[in-house]
């Protein structure tokens, strides 16, 4: 529904260039809310900015729905009418919501509608609908500054959804609210994208956002993905970054001369016994030495730190019994393996 290709932007300030995206291939597939993380900086909101065309990039290419937008992207009136039209599939929320405060709840989401020349009884007929499907009917003849936060922000929504757009983009739509707010806005979010099969494109530095409503995410560093995939695909991913800061597990190990394993249980493994089973099939003494269990996109999937007595060709048979119950494993490398993982996440993990 979105893909990005080789996605650049460089600004020129000051005699200097910044490469604000330094070759972005990002695809969110119809129908799931996909999530940006990165720390500021790493260029999530001019990535948001490219793909509604807010900002021209500078090279690269943006297609949302089936359009290429940067191919409409000319100084012609034709080009500009086909770019206005395209960008009509797409809605967008902000951070501090951009209401107009001289405007009643009803006349911002209508204002979209006004300006796609649509007549005022079909406007109203909208705009009540949308405040319906947001759950603010009553207040549509209240002025934003008599809003709470939370309110405000399903105002924004509304108004993004008056195009009936194909896809939403959220540049940290939630930033400005409290937890329990961020919490109900996100689950707004969720229902839109079910109900109305909105695909949703969201930039945060929230990790908890991603848990509580993405599909897939990719983490962004310096202009650049550095990793991404489905949520499920990433807590999959041996040293994977996004996941082990999405579901951090940790847990030192209790002596030298030990094998400390890292699991992931998916789906039906979640639920099995699989670690009294591997007790007793081994007659061994398993240590757990951190665990945690989650609901992520609707799935449970668990992660646990479990440590064995013996050194890792001690444990090769253990090891695979658990992988032939469908658990992920991955042996913190300690010690002498230490070395040969240099890089891996769980190698500093280890080592600290
Ligand atoms: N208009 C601009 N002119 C010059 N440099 C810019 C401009 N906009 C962004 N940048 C630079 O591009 C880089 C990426 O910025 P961007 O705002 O996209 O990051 P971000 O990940 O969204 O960060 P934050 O979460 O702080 O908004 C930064 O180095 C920033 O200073």
């Amino acid at each position: 529904m979105i893909t990005t290709t080789g996605l650049r932007k460089v600004y020129h300030s000051r005699g200097r260039e910044t490469a604000a995206l330094d070759g972005v291939d990002l695809h969110v597939r119809e129908g799931e809310v996909y999530g940006v993380v990165g720390r500021s900086g790493a260029g999530k909101s001019t990535l948001i900015r490219c793909v509604n065309m807010l900002e021209r990039p500078t090279s690269g290419t943006v297609e949302v729905a089936g359009t290429d937008l940067t191919a409409l992207a000319g100084r012609s009136r034709r080009a500009n009418a086909a770019l206005r039209a395209a960008r009509s599939q797409i809605g967008m929320v902000f951070q501090h919501f951009n209401l107009l405060s001289a405007r009643t709840v009803q006349d911002n989401v209508e204002l979209p509608l006004e300006i796609l020349g649509v007549s005022g009884q079909e406007r109203s007929r909208k705009a009540l609908e949308l405040l319906d499907l947001v759950g603010l009917t009553d207040k549509a003849k209240a002025y934003p500054a008599q809003l709470s936060g939370g309110q405000k922000q399903r105002v924004g929504i509304a108004r993004a959804l008056a195009g009936d757009p194909k896809v939403l983009l959220s540049d940290e739509a939630t930033s400005a609210l409290d937890p329990e707010t961020t919490r109900s806005i996100l689950q707004l979010l969720r229902d839109l994208n079910q109900q109305l099969g909105l695909t949703v494109l969201l930039i945060t530095h929230e990790m908890d956002v991603v848990k509580a409503v993405c599909d897939s995410a990719a983490l962004m560093k310096g202009g650049r993905v550095v990793e991404s995939g489905t949520v499920t695909e990433l807590l999959a991913t041996p040293g994977s970054e996004l996941a082990q800061e999405l579901f951090p597990v940790g847990g030192e190990p209790s002596e030298e001369g030990r094998t400390v394993v890292d699991l992931t249980f998916h789906g039906e493994a979640a639920t099995q016994p699989v670690i009294s089973q591997l007790s007793r099939t081994y007659n061994i003494d398993i240590s757990i030495l951190g665990a945690a269990m989650e609901t992520i996109g609707g799935r449970q999937i668990g992660r646990m730190r479990i440590e064995l007595p013996g050194r890792f060709e001690e444990n090769v048979v253990p090891i695979g019994f658990l992988r032939e119950k469908g658990l992920q494993v991955d042996v913190a490398p300690v010690g002498a393996a230490a070395g040969r993982k240099a890089d891996s996440t769980l190698v500093k993990e280890a080592a600290k």
